[in-house]
């Protein structure tokens, strides 16, 4: 089935005969409309219309298939007025300000409804061509990390290594997919410590996470790295985590539900006595946005399929000590997993 009848079938389930798109990763995977600049879709059961500005008519043309409309609001909520008259009409209450939901009551005469997670639910699944961009992204991110290893030892900033890693991305035709984290030494109890100008010192272990985006799709991947000698408390943390990661992905396959690999990972760090500073969820979906269902969080009953691409990353944080996460983009199969990410782990 395409997106559009996917998500047509859900629209029904749904009990709305229309859907007013305006999540921007959602737009492009309902229209191909790469912009995340000016659009909207509005989902008829017997067509869909893509609306953007004047800025992008070209660019519409040639990456959507839509019915194209050219206006901008008061015009486009106008147009859409004709079309919507009578219906119960969806909205993403995710992706919708409250403003521009006042812009909708203002101009429709039509039943307006909240809705959540339809077009996210039809993204879950990756199609061939969106798993060999993900692929794509982690490969060439893969490449770059190599590249860029021997620079992460003493002296060096960590903004200096978040840098090269930037540029390597942009050199090799990629955008940086989210801020780099580079934490070393305590830095690093800090989940999402983006790079800062701390100098790297002997004994630090480094926490990097970085992905590229490539043709829209995210790559995903996090190494901690030792420089010199850590300390004996950082080792054993660090062997925990690989111990976690490890066991988790192993257990990746269609079926186990995303609370079950946390459940998993976690229970390893609770036997080492890290439950606690286990601080975040075990790992996400992956693809047009770094952070999509589904969900590997405590409880989650989100079901792994064939084709969904998940991050395994588990962590442990110490304030005033230090921190680990290792992380691989993992690709559900038929029989079980495949791992995206290359890039070696340290041994400590
Ligand atoms: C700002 S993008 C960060 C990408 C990173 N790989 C990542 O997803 N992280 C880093 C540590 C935790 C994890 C995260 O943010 N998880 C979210 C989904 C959570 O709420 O736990």
């Amino acid at each position: 089935m395409t997106v559009l009848e996917q998500l047509r079938a859900a629209m029904g389930q749904a009990g709305v005969g229309a859907l007013w798109v305006s999540g921007p990763a959602n737009v492009r995977a309902v229209s191909g409309f790469t912009s995340g600049g000016d659009g909207k879709v509005l989902v008829l059961e017997g067509d869909a219309i893509l609306y953007t500005d004047a800025r992008y008519t070209v660019q519409a043309r040639e990456e959507s298939a839509l019915t194209q409309v050219i206006a901008r609001p008061p015009e486009t909520y106008q147009d859409a007025a004709e079309r919507v008259r009578g219906l119960r009409v969806g909205f993403e209450a995710e992706h919708l300000t409250v403003a521009r939901l006042e812009d909708l009551r203002a101009h429709w005469d039509a039943e307006l409804v909240p809705t959540r997670g339809l077009v996210e639910r039809v993204r879950l699944v990756k199609s061939p061509g969106e798993v060999q961009a993900i692929r794509g992204a982690q490969a060439l991110a893969d490449r770059v990390f190599a590249e860029v290893r021997p620079m992460i030892r003493a002296g060096v900033r960590e903004l200096d290594v978040a840098l090269a890693l930037e540029l390597g991305l942009r050199r090799a035709g990629a955008e940086v997919g989210f801020d780099v984290i580079v934490a070393s030494g305590p830095r690093g109890a800090m989940p999402h410590g983006v790079a800062s100008e701390k100098v790297i010192e002997d004994g630090d272990l480094v926490t990097i996470d970085f992905g590229a985006r490539l043709r829209g799709y995210h790559s995903d991947m996090t190494r901690t790295v030792a420089v010199g000698t850590p300390s004996e408390e950082l080792r054993r943390v660090y062997n925990a985590v690989l111990e976690a990661e490890e066991a988790a992905v192993a257990a990746v396959r269609p079926g186990v539900t995303g609370g079950d690999l946390d459940a998993l990972a976690r229970g390893i760090l609770e036997r080492h006595g890290l439950g606690e500073a286990f601080a975040h969820s075990l790992g996400h979906g992956v693809g047009l946005n770094i952070h999509e269902g589904p969900s590997l969080r405590k409880g989650s009953e989100d079901v792994l399929e064939p084709g969904v691409v998940v991050t395994v990353e588990p962590g442990a944080y110490l304030p005033g000590v230090g921190g680990v996460r290792i992380e691989d983009l993992v690709l559900v199969t038929e029989t079980g997993y495949e791992v995206l990410s290359r890039t070696p782990k340290e041994r400590l």
